[in-house]
């Protein structure tokens, strides 16, 4: 099969994967504004330049990196997943679904984790359903070229 940009789902692919890429690179701005915000600062440079100190253990600080690990533990199998599962030639109002509900799941995560921390399950359900997605196309990739072995 040949993948085209005029397919849907090729292209909500890219929007979708852009969109978290996007969002990834706003939590490391978020790290760096509550370090600033906080006036601590992993480095002597950075404590210095920026009249803190240094402190590796601050809570508002530690939130926003445990996010931004969190989405590298989740969203790079979003992207290499959903790049095989589109080669699996899935109906496109189907996978914009699923891009597009990764990519919400992904945003709520980031927000009520990092930015207005939430009471539970709201971070889990956030985290849940980008995350039975990614196994879904896993297992449709598996599924589908498994046969071909
Ligand atoms: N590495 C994760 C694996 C499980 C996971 O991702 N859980 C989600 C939903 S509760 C989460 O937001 N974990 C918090 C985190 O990764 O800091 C962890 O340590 O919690």
């Amino acid at each position: 099969m040949v993948l085209s940009l005029e397919d849907p789902a090729v292209r909500s692919y890219i929007v979708y994967s852009s969109v978290l890429a996007l969002k990834m690179l706003g939590v490391a701005t978020l790290t760096s504004l509550t370090r600033g915000r906080r006036k601590v600062f992993a480095n002597a440079e950075d404590a210095k330049a920026f009249h803190g100190k240094i402190k590796m253990d601050d809570p508002e600080v530690e939130r926003v990196r445990r996010a931004h690990l969190n989405d590298l533990e989740n969203i790079p199998a979003f992207w290499i997943l959903g790049a095989l599962y589109l080669t699996t030639g899935p109906a496109g109002a189907w996978a914009t679904l699923l891009f597009r509900l990764a990519a919400a799941g992904r945003v709520l995560h980031t927000l009520v984790y990092a930015v207005v921390p939430l009471p539970q399950p709201t971070r889990a359900l956030a985290y849940l359903v980008p995350y039975g997605i990614n196994v879904y196309m896993g297992v449709q990739v598996v599924l589908h070229y498994a046969t071909a072995l």
